[in-house]
């Protein structure tokens, strides 16, 4: 019987994401040994900055690295939103699970939604990319930060110094909390981060003996999405500086990449689509280098500094 060692971040929902990868590894491998390696991450323990503020890449992924590389842990699970776009030098990513809800979520006890909030409203988020496209439309509320983990958020919502605030459906939904969505912020309108509702494996190359178990939960249509969001990202140089939000959806054998740069402060957001056939990995890269050449030309060089 053998045991492998998972790296976790400690939130409930980070735990949530990596007992879901141990139970399906369990159902392909039967008699399986898992065993949880929590461990605490700088983009857990600073939380009185924006994660724009704190800047670097992969603040929710050193920790687990390192304790991969140090072999204390044979693989790590994460959101695969928060994976930077090129992976430390030694470390691959042998699975990306099938996507879950990737869209936004409007959280409040009082307004149904964004237009029923009075001018002045105070609405939650820390993330650059949903406080831009809150800004965009209604420039007369007030987003204010709003970081740590999902429940600290409701947390803070309900005590009532937000009227509302915007969360990942998917986070809500893997810890039982639909019922806090009172609105879906869907495409092509509002758009998510690149990647938002999948979960990723990260290992070593030194884990040899894992890679096959860990590839058997690769779900190859989510890959081919998320590569195209992640390539028009990464050819933006994406950061957690300047916000970036991006969804590829399927019609047929084509894939439509819709994506967008914002600017928090003002509002403003140029925004840029393009469709392509998608069967495999370049073209989905492609694509998403194409929507990210649009992107650039039509005001997002400037938006994003350059
Ligand atoms: N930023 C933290 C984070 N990373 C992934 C999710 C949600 C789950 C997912 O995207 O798979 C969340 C919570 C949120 O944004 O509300």
């Amino acid at each position: 019987m053998r045991s492998l060692r998972i790296a976790t971040r400690k939130s409930a929902l980070a735990l949530w994401q990596t007992e879901h990868v141990a139970a399906r590894l369990r159902a392909i491998e039967p008699g399986l040994q898992v065993e949880l390696v929590p461990l605490s991450t700088r983009g857990d323990e600073v939380l009185d900055r924006s994660l724009a503020a704190i800047g670097g890449k992969g603040l929710f992924l050193k920790e687990l690295e390192l304790a991969m590389e140090r072999g204390e842990a044979d693989c790590a699970v994460h959101s695969l939103k928060d994976v930077p776009m090129e992976l430390e030098p030694g470390f691959e990513m042998p699975a990306i699970l099938q996507r879950a809800n990737p869209f936004d979520a409007w959280v409040s006890a009082e307004f149904a939604d964004l237009q029923a909030l009075p001018a002045g409203a105070v609405v939650g988020s820390s993330s650059l990319r949903r406080q831009a496209q809150l800004k965009a439309r209604r420039p007369d509320v007030e987003v204010r930060d709003l970081r740590g983990n999902v429940n600290t958020r409701l947390a803070k919502l309900d005590e009532g110094q937000y009227q509302a605030i915007v969360l990942a459906c998917a986070g809500l939904q893997r810890l039982g909390m639909d019922e806090r969505i009172r609105q879906t912020l869907a495409a092509p309108d509002w758009l998510p981060a690149p990647a938002q509702g999948a979960i990723a494996i990260e290992c070593h190359h030194s884990a040899v003996r894992w890679i096959d178990l860990l590839r058997e939960l690769d779900h190859a249509e989510t890959r081919l999405q998320v590569s195209a969001e992640r390539a028009m990202n990464r050819r933006l140089h994406g950061s957690c500086q300047v916000p970036v939000a991006a969804y590829a959806e399927r019609d047929g054998e084509r894939f439509i990449l819709r994506g967008l740069v914002g600017d928090a402060g003002s509002g403003e957001l140029v925004r840029a689509a393009a469709g392509a056939v998608v069967k495999e990995l370049t073209q989905a890269e492609a694509l998403g280098v194409e929507v990210a050449e649009h992107l650039l030309a039509q005001g997002g060089r400037r938006l994003l500094g350059g």
